[in-house]
């Protein structure tokens, strides 16, 4: 069967990079293009695509369900957006496959009940790229043993939400090897508010926005006189491109909400 494939987000930057991806898939098609902007009739109407790439653009769900039939959805757009468009995808019978970050645990939750009810397979993924997801599962098994840990995320700064999604779902990971605890002086005060970073079950998240960056994270795992570095960086958008594929492989045959990458990779 091919695996028709709808992209919202498509002339961003990781949505120019995932149109490619499918289009060059053997076992898609890209079916069609969400857009909330009049950008044409099709992605070859744009001037970020080549003129034969005839994939129809359309600015609402239910008409693109209609006129396209597509199976899934890859949602590349914003914090904004995401939830949203997740919702009616699954409303619709659309399996959503999400890149997007910045869903609110109490989204997470109604997103995964909503799959279940509907029987509709939905997988979101804070990071893609296979090295992050060793980088989150080194650093939860760690953290059993040094459970004193500060995380720093580095992005490009255009990024829209902080802490990242993949920062969020390292300290979600490692708070079920670790118990809660405030890490640093009791008396500890920031005198430049801030400076300590956010706060997630004691652990610290620092993000960092400056261009020239990609995507980059460090787990900074500290114990008596000596420090663990877990360290992952994604210096191009392909680095994300494998676990797209896998994503869309798999949410054709899956019935409920995964949230994580490490829930599908061998
Ligand atoms: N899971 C993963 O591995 C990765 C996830 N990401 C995440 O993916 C998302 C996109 O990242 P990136 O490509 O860098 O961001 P960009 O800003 O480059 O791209 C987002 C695109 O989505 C468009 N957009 C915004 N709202 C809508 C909407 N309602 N419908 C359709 N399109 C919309 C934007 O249009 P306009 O600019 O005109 O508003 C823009 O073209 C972010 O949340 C980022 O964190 C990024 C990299 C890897
Ligand atoms: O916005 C990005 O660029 C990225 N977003 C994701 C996140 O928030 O973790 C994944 C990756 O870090 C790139």
């Amino acid at each position: 069967m091919t695996i028709r494939v709808a992209i919202a987000g498509a002339r961003g930057k990781m949505g120019q990079e995932a149109v490619h991806t499918v289009m060059k898939n053997a076992e898609m098609e890209l079916v069609a293009v969400l857009d909330y902007k009049d950008i044409g009739a099709t992605l070859g109407d744009t001037d970020i695509f080549p003129d034969s790439y005839d994939v129809p653009v359309f600015t609402d769900m239910e008409e693109m369900h209609d006129a396209a039939e597509p199976h899934v959805l890859v949602d590349l757009t914003s914090p904004e957006a995401v939830y949203k468009h997740t919702k009616k995808a699954l409303e619709l019978n659309i399996r959503p496959v999400v890149g997007t970050t910045g869903f609110s645990d109490d989204e997470l939750k109604e997103l995964a009940r909503l799959s279940e009810d509907t029987g509709v397979g939905c997988i979101i993924a804070p990071n893609f790229a296979v090295g992050a997801v060793l980088m989150m599962k080194f650093a939860e098994q760690a953290a059993k043993y040094l459970p004193d840990i500060e995380i720093i995320e580095m992005h490009h700064d255009q990024k829209l939400d902080a802490p990242s999604g993949t920062a969020m779902k390292t300290a979600h990971l490692i708070s079920s090897h670790r118990q809660t605890h405030e890490q640093g002086h009791v008396h500890e005060k920031e005198t430049l508010e801030g400076a300590r970073g956010a706060n997630y079950d004691g652990m610290r998240i620092h993000s960092v926005r400056l261009p020239g960056l990609v995507a980059h994270q460090q787990v900074l795992l500290g114990g008596e006189g000596q420090l663990l570095t877990i360290r992952h960086d994604s210096f191009n958008r392909g680095s994300f491109m494998s676990g797209v594929v896998l994503s869309i492989k798999t949410v054709i045959k899956t019935e409920k909400l995964i949230y994580g990458l490490e829930h599908i990779i061998d």
